[in-house]
């Protein structure tokens, strides 16, 4: 379980949100919305680790996690837009770094890993195929790869399905499914709501149900 609570960002003198509150339960998704330029990339960078929050708590399955921008390990997988993949790596590299890295697994170990989570995601042709080669809802199915690879307590997307076409934007909802189903609690941020409506247990507006503006 994810809960967050009161939790504020602050750019210069700008209040981006606060009072931020919000429970989600192991296994459910959740989807985020609100017009743009309103948050939402902000809080999943806060959500990741990668930037700091200026006020509040992120507790993931009982335990606090840093909100100071430079946390270690990965509790939270996320997936932003451009995915991130290392474009001098192969497909199974991508997957395969962090867990020898971070978790110090073997190479073996983390190699089986990576081929149980690539065949699942329909990639296993794109095993040694470089991002360069891949389409761009294969890159997204990688980029998930290598988030689940870490074991993370809830995974994240940041709008899944901008720039896929009806396919690549089908498969996704069924991958999205299908990590439901094995209990994996998800987030996503999107402005697609035939895609909210058919994965979402429960949304979160980021325009109307956070405060802004004012003080801290
Ligand atoms: N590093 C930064 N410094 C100052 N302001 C920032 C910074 N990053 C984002 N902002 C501002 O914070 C606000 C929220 O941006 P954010 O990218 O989180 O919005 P969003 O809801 O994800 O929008 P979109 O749906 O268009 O991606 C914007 O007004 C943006 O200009």
């Amino acid at each position: 379980m994810l809960e967050i609570k009161n939790l504020a960002k602050v750019f210069g003198d700008r209040v981006i949100f606060k009072g931020m509150d919000l429970t989600i339960n192991d296994g459910d998704v959740l989807s985020i919305v609100g017009p743009s330029g309103i948050g939402k990339t902000t809080f999943l960078r806060i959500l990741a680790g990668l930037l700091p929050a200026d006020r509040g708590e992120l507790i993931l399955n009982n335990e606090s996690l840093n909100i100071s921008g430079d946390r270690q390990g990965a509790q939270v997988g996320v997936i932003f837009q451009d995915f991130n993949l290392f474009p001098q790596y192969t497909v199974k590299e991508n997957v395969t770094l962090a867990p020898q890295l971070v978790k110090k697994l073997s190479k073996k170990e983390a190699n089986n890993i990576a081929d149980e989570l690539l065949t699942n995601l329909g990639l296993e042709e794109q095993i040694n195929q470089y991002p360069f080669q891949l389409s761009g809802g294969q890159k997204q199915r990688v980029a998930i790869a290598r988030a689940l690879a870490m074991k993370p307590g809830i995974l994240a997307y940041d709008e899944p399905t901008s720039g896929l076409d009806a396919g690549s934007t089908e498969r996704v909802i069924k991958v999205i499914k299908q990590l439901k189903e094995q209990g994996v609690t998800q987030l996503i941020v999107t402005h697609d709501l035939p895609l909210a409506q058919a994965v979402a247990d429960k949304t979160f507006d980021f325009g109307t149900d956070v405060l802004r503006g004012g003080n801290l």
